[in-house]
């Protein structure tokens, strides 16, 4: 596991992008598995401006999204399918039939989705964590064996999200659909970035602590490809 400690946000974004050029260059149909949530978005920004600014073409890859919430419609404007589309999807001119976003609430759709990866690897996988350690939406507890799956939100990660529902965690789904920690790890490479105070235990965990799901970034310890970019305050224990 490679740890880069940069000064800020915006250096995480810029360290992670060079990250993602290299991929994205030397392979012209690169699979990219992407994230959602806050953590991204500066590296998402950097892809858009580099592609319309040097042309860096998205138009033979596909991509494969970690997660999505169960319960609200495809379009909803909370959606992951909606955030990937207006942080990156647009930006980058990715074609929409090579667009994957998991999506329903049963085994049957868990199942589909597993089947729509099984020809490919992802080439990079891009993740955030969340401040109990958790990646996609695998949850503290969650066996490393898991494959795509429903999974129902703690309270933490409820109320952690419930800033993209008015504040208000009545309104944020109690349930989603994510790549299970096992899909996460058939990844070629995987490219975390994690800013913030309150990642910074987290952090510590998965670098430092045991491999044990109680923190499922830790398995990322048998990854053998990892980059992990953090700025100073989420680097504060390691
Ligand atoms: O990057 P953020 O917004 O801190 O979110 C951290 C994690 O929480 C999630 O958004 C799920 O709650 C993950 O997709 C993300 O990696």
């Amino acid at each position: 596991m490679k740890v880069i400690k940069v000064k800020n946000y915006d250096e995480v974004s810029a360290e992670a992008f060079k990250v993602m050029k290299e991929v994205v260059t030397s392979k012209k149909d690169a699979v990219l598995g992407l994230a959602t949530g806050s953590s991204p978005i500066g590296l998402y920004e950097n892809m858009i401006k580099d592609h319309k600014e040097n042309g860096t073409s998205y138009a033979q890859c596909q991509s494969f999204n970690l997660d999505e919430y169960v319960g609200i419609d495809r379009n909803h404007e909370q959606s992951y399918w909606t955030f990937m589309h207006e942080n990156l999807f647009h930006g980058i001119d990715l074609p929409e039939d090579k667009i994957h976003v998991p999506y329903g609430n049963t085994k049957e759709d868990c199942q589909a989705y597993e089947k729509a990866m099984e020809n490919v690897q992802v080439d990079i996988q891009v993740l955030g964590i969340g401040g109990n350690g958790h990646i996609g939406f695998n949850e503290p507890g969650t066996p490393f064996t898991e494959e795509t799956h429903i999974v129902d939100l703690t309270e933490k990660t409820r109320s952690d999200n419930a800033r993209f529902f008015e504040n208000d965690i009545n309104k944020v789904p109690t349930q989603a659909i994510t790549m299970g920690i096992a899909t996460i790890m058939k990844a070629k490479k995987i490219l975390l970035v994690a800013s913030g105070a309150n990642k910074a235990d987290a952090v510590a965990a998965m670098v430092n602590g045991p491999v044990d799901p109680n923190c499922p970034a830790s398995v990322l310890q048998n990854h053998n490809d990892v980059v992990v970019i953090v700025d100073e305050a989420a680097a504060a224990k390691l």
